[in-house]
């Protein structure tokens, strides 16, 4: 990685001095009120001076990303094809994806809909039900074009009704079929019960599911998607390195839960598993920028139709794709470990699936730029993570510079 201190200026980023850097929770989204990111005045004058201008990262992948189809795949798939090499697809379409012919179909689509000259790569996944076999995990390896199955406890989240219903009685022989295959689970990790606390979902999971099926099948292959708390950072410190990850969203570096109340009601934060505590967000920023291996880029970019995010009963998902890079390049930043950024953004995902890593190289510009208001597709409108506010790093690839 290359860093400039000013658009002249490269250094390598070992030799970067640690600035001081203070890592809050701003006041968030009051309603109609612009999110804008602010620093302390005294430190924010210490810290210009040593920070960085610019940084030259290998090009990221998104682990975790939901690209929808029809209209809303066409608007929001440039806005991850631009940045991101590959991506992780979700398999929760209505209906899900849940064989591999239909991840053969639904890529096909995907690389239909990309802008010309893109070679923006879907790494497809499979929709795991009670009914999925162990045939189906050979024919997904097979094909090539399937890296990885999601599980959705069934009504855990978004488009998860027809997800596992128990997994340890349903689930194990497919299990053992993906861990010899070295097919990876990726695991939406909350439980269902409404009996525990929206808050508590996760740490549930890990000690009822998650934590037991590590013991039953430690050669498997999981990754833990989009975790929300210290107990999700403990859980994955305490496995072994290259068999247990994690993905980590920008929301949950960025935002607590007040997030949600913050001057009213904010649809536009709303996303499962839920924004926790800030002792939380502290812990997962911690994590992410401690330079593990165990963490990478997985946005988990949801978009949803404006009015069904704006209604009476809103759908949870936060659309971050066109936000996602300058918003990761803020938490380190914050941190102080611009240092550490490019492994999360770009080598410790294809590492542990065991895939290569891009070759091309992305310019990461400090640039203040608008976020757009909302993006149009065929029958509606996207808001997107921090609406109309400013952001400070702008990405654009090396051979725009
Ligand atoms: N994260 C979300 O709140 N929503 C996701 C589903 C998911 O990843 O859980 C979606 O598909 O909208
Ligand atoms: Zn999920
Ligand atoms: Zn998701």
């Amino acid at each position: 990685m290359q860093v400039a201190v000013n658009p002249t200026t490269t250094l390598s980023a070992h030799e970067h001095p640690k600035h001081n850097s203070v890592s809050f929770l701003r006041p968030s989204l009051p309603c109609r009120v612009r999110f804008r990111f602010s620093h302390r005045p005294a430190l924010r004058a210490n810290a210009m001076a040593t920070q960085p201008q610019q940084l030259t990262i290998t090009r990221p992948d998104d682990w975790h990303l939901h690209l929808r189809d029809g209209g809303v795949l066409e608007a929001v798939l440039p806005h991850s094809a631009r940045h991101f090499g590959r991506a992780i697809i979700m398999p929760n379409l209505k209906p899900p994806v849940t064989t591999t012919a239909r991840a053969v179909e639904y890529r096909e689509e995907i690389l239909k809909a990309l802008p010309a000259g893109s070679s923006f790569q879907p790494l497809m996944t499979l929709y795991l039900t009670d009914n999925t076999s162990p045939e189906e995990i050979k024919l997904a390896r097979k094909s090539g074009v399937v890296f990885a199955v999601k599980l959705y406890p069934a009504g855990a989240t978004t488009n998860s009704q027809y997800g596992v219903t128990d997994i340890f009685g349903k689930c194990l022989p497919v299990l053992e079929e993906m861990a010899r295959q070295e097919v990876p689970l990726l695991v939406h990790g909350e439980v269902t019960d409404l009996h525990v606390d929206t808050f508590d979902r996760e740490k549930v999971f890990i000690d009822t599911i998650l934590a037991p099926l590590v013991q039953k099948l430690p050669q498997l292959k999981i990754v833990m998607e989009h975790i929300t708390t210290m107990d999700a950072v403990n859980f994955v410190e305490s496995c072994e390195e290259g068999h247990v990850a994690a993905t980590v969203t920008p929301q949950h570096l960025l935002l607590n839960r007040n997030a949600l109340f913050q001057g009213g009601l904010q649809p536009h934060v709303y996303c499962l598993p839920i924004l926790k505590r800030e002792t939380h967000r502290q812990a997962i920023v911690s994590a992410v920028t401690s330079g593990s291996r165990r963490y990478f880029l997985g946005t988990d970019s949801a978009p949803h139709d404006k009015q069904n995010k704006e209604c009476s009963c809103g759908c949870a998902g936060i659309y971050s794709a066109p936000v996602a890079l300058s918003l990761y390049t803020k938490v380190f930043e914050e941190a102080g470990a611009l240092d550490k950024l490019e492994a999360f953004t770009s080598f410790n995902g294809p590492d542990f699936y065991g895939l290569p890593r891009n070759t091309s190289k992305i310019v990461l510009r400090k640039s203040p730029w608008k976020v757009p208001v909302t993006y149009k597709h065929s029958s509606g409108e996207i808001v997107p993570m921090f609406t109309g506010s400013t952001l400070e790093w702008l990405p654009s690839d090396q051979d725009e510079e």
